[in-house]
């Protein structure tokens, strides 16, 4: 089975608009969970235009299932983690003013850096995860750092999947197969939808986690939040 962990961002840019509590994003949390998905994830950004540091303080002890924070580790974002011990980190090498997340490490040119971060986190018993492209040296860069797991960047694969859903999951196999030989664990995210999730998960039969959060919560505007995120466990299984 793979763990179906929902990026709740979106439901904080709702409650932002207007500056109250509606959307109520940790009441969204608790329902997303008693939907059967397996965790929650956030990504604050620095600006916290969407998931505040307050939203991850007010998460971190009413979560029942597995929490991940997602970021650029500065150190305040690294003091934000350690103080909340969520079940995994996830670091992605935002830059400040990025819109979304639009790339992975190079994790051969910040190797010793990405060591350093991943042994901080480690020491605390926090599964640490380290956001990449799909490329080979990129997985074998990680495997260096000591991570846990890696977090494969699906944004290619989603715009070509309209194209074509062969040639756009073969990086894809190809890194999952030799990050399953380094024996490192297998996330994936990043504009994965109802409509290509099946897809990645058949040629990934393995994959430990996906993290969804700007299709699902678009999709919950039609279907509603328990209909979509029942379709994705079933799609994941
Ligand atoms: C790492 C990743 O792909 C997601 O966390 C994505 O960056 C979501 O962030 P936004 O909701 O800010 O787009
Ligand atoms: N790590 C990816 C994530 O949390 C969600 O990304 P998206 O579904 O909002 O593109």
């Amino acid at each position: 089975m793979t763990k179906l962990s929902v990026n709740i961002n979106k439901i904080a840019t709702l409650r932002n608009a207007r500056g109250g509590n509606m959307p109520n994003v940790l009441e969204a949390a608790k329902r997303i969970e008693s939907f059967g998905a397996n965790g929650i994830t956030v990504h604050p950004r620095p600006d916290e235009r969407h998931i505040t540091y307050q939203d991850v303080r007010d998460l971190a002890p009413s979560l029942t299932t597995e929490f991940n924070i997602e970021g650029n580790p500065n150190q305040k974002f690294i003091d934000l983690v350690l103080n909340n011990k969520p079940t995994q980190v996830t670091l992605v090498p935002d830059a400040v003013d990025a819109i979304t997340s639009n790339a992975g490490w190079d994790t051969i040119k910040h190797q010793d850096y990405l060591r350093k971060i991943v042994d901080i986190f480690k020491a605390e018993g926090i599964r640490t995860s380290i956001f990449v492209d799909p490329d080979l040296e990129m997985i074998k860069g990680a495997k260096q750092t000591g991570v846990d797991r890696i977090e494969l960047y699906t944004e290619a694969f989603a715009q070509n999947y309209q194209i074509n859903p062969t040639e756009a999951i073969q990086p894809y196999v190809d890194c999952a197969n030799l990050a399953q030989s380094l024996t490192l664990g297998i996330n994936a995210g990043h504009d994965l939808s109802l409509e290509n999730i099946s897809y990645f998960k058949t040629c990934i039969p393995f994959l430990d986690e996906v993290s969804i959060g700007h299709a699902l919560i678009s999709e919950a505007l039609y279907l509603g939040l328990e209909t979509v995120v029942k379709r994705y466990l079933k799609a994941l299984k």
